[in-house]
Parts: structure tokens; sequence; C-alpha cells
């Protein structure tokens, strides 16, 4: 069974999980010098040690791999199964926590049972369990400045082809993955530097800096802030799991790092990618394969 096209099995796990577990790279020495690979026997006998769990999933770069265009990036069917799998198990609360619209975390992740969505960095939440989203942003005024960061991103826009914009309700990204590398990095830092001294100044909102993509969003509402809300509701936890790849997602490990609910050892925040230098995740993976795999360990982790 290989750890990434394996199904749910039943309870005869043991074995089954070493194999997964021997053959994840993430054991594999590595020449890491800053933020260690994650320990899968670790993070395996916190899970079956602990009580009642807390976890924190990024969409885009963690759960499922970058593509060249956002509808293309959908989740797997392995991923599905596992998440619904530990949706199932009662002492766990899972949350995808993600820049995507509601629109689209409701398509493709809404149908799976007892799993929290918030969509728009932390602007919109929908509990476990509940079929309504709540906007944490209504009182937020989003038209001027809106318009405004339209403008502008509309001029890089038509002078960079293969570039768009994405429109959110509390969001707008300019995407320029499909142009030319070159043009569109050159352009992203003019237009980043255009957004820092004609918006910035004026508005609630910042910039982030994402995968190919710049996005202003409300600067009072981060994951960070959702992190830090779902800590307090659950602060009876003893296992936290918490995993992303960019720089939204550091907003949820500085969160993890300040909080006095879990011991840090029983805290795994895990960056998807290489960039480990800079991160305050505990762990890193190298792909959102590995997050896939080990979403896969975790719910073997306990037999049923
Ligand atoms: O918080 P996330 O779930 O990681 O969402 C962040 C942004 O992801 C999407 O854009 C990124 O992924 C696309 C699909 O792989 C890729 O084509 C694009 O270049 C990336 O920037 C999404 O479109 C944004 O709305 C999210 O904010």
């Amino acid at each position: 069974m290989s750890p990434t096209n394996s199904k749910i099995i039943g309870p005869k796990i043991t074995s089954n999980l070493r194999d997964i577990i021997a053959k994840s790279p993430t054991l594999s020495p590595s020449a890491c010098t800053t933020t260690p690979p994650l320990n899968l026997d670790k993070l395996t006998d916190k899970y079956r040690h602990s009580s009642k769990r807390i976890m924190f999933f990024d969409y885009d770069g963690t759960l499922t791999p970058i593509r060249s265009r956002p509808d293309d990036a959908l989740p797997s069917e392995d991923m599905i199964a596992y998440l619904k799998a530990l949706c199932k198990d009662q002492d766990n609360t899972i949350w995808v926590i993600s820049g995507r619209d509601e629109a689209f975390l409701e398509k493709h992740l809404g149908h799976i049972p007892n799993l929290g969505l918030s969509a728009e960095h932390g602007c919109f939440i929908r509990d476990p369990g509940s079929p309504n989203w709540v906007n944490l942003a209504e009182k937020i005024d989003m038209e001027e400045w809106k318009a405004q960061v339209a403008k502008v991103f509309q001029k890089y826009t038509d002078a960079t082809p293969g570039s768009f914009i994405e429109n959110k309700k509390c969001a707008l990204t300019w995407h320029y993955r499909q142009a030319d590398e070159q043009l569109g990095l050159a352009q992203s830092k003019e237009c980043h530097r255009q957004l820092e001294e004609e918006i910035i100044p004026h508005f609630p909102v910042n910039v982030l800096i994402g995968k190919m993509n710049l996005e202003v969003r409300p600067s009072a509402l981060s994951k960070g802030e959702i992190v830090n809300t779902l800590l307090r509701k659950h602060n009876h936890v003893d296992y936290i799991f918490c995993a992303g790849d960019d720089q939204t997602d550091e907003d949820m490990f500085k969160s993890l790092r300040e909080s006095q609910i879990v011991d840090q050892d029983a805290t795994f925040s895990c960056l998807v990618g290489s960039n480990r230098s800079e991160t305050q995740a505990n762990f890193y993976v190298p792909s959102p394969a590995e997050i896939v795999n080990v979403l896969n360990v975790m719910h073997l982790a306990v037999p049923k």
C-alpha cells in the first residue's frame, strides 16, 4: 500500500501504519539546519495518548498542490476520505482555514460532516455541523478600498498578459502565475510598492505576498485571529496539529507559539515547503502529499 494512494482500511492497522511511517520522506535524515522535519513517530505517539484534539489546515499548497489555475487545485479522493475519517472521531475538532472564498470551500469541502471552515483569511467561518456562514467582517466597509485596489490591479493586469484579478467578498487577489515569469515578478514588485504607497496608508487593509499573487484584505482579521478564537473555545485540548505553506499561515503558527493552552511538546505546527529558516512552525514537511500522508497516519493511529 503506498502512503498516498491508500484507501481507508479497517482496524488491523499496526503493520500498515509502521509501513507508512517507514516510507515517509519526512523521517529520512535531512540537511535541515533550522526547522526539523516532522517526526511521525512522535506525532503518532502524542495522537494516541491525547483525549481531545484540534487541527487547523490551510488549503492551497497544504491539502492540495499548487496548480497553474486556482480552479484546478481540487481535493484528492484520499484527502477527502482521510479528513472524513478524522472528523468522524468525536475527540477531534478539525478546521480548514483558507484564503479561498466560501463558495469554493463549500463546494469542495462543505459535504464533510463536522468539518469547520474559514474562508478569505479569517473573514468568514462555518462552524462544524452548521450549514451557515458567519461574516466576521460585516462591519468593515469594503466598497471604497476595493474600488481603488481594483483600479491598481487592473493597470497591472493590462500590462501583464496572463495575469488576472480574483474578486472575493473581502479580498482582491492579483494572480500572475500564468504570466511571463520575469515580467510577472517585476510587475508584482511595482504593484506592491504602489499599493503600499497609495492605498495602505488610507484604509484598514494590508497586502499579502502570496504564491505568485498579491492579495489585499482587511488587516483586522487573519488566520491567526481565528486560531486564537478557536483555542479559547477549545481550551481543554491536549493535542494540536496545524499545517500551512505561506505567509498567511505564519499567523496561525505564531498564535500557536504564543498560546499557553497546550505544551509545545504536543503542538505539531508544520510548514509545507522549503522556506524553513523563516517559519514560526515547529516542523516542516516537503509537500502537500506528505500532509495527506499525515492525515492517513493520524486516522490509522487509534484503532476504531
Ligand atoms: O490560504 P490558502 O488556502 O492557501 O489560499 C491562498 C490563495 O490560494 C489560491 O491561490 C494560490 O493557489 C492557486 C492554486 O494552486 C495558484 O494558481 C495561485 O498561483 C496561488 O496563489 C487562491 O486562488 C487564492 O484566492 C487564495 O487566497
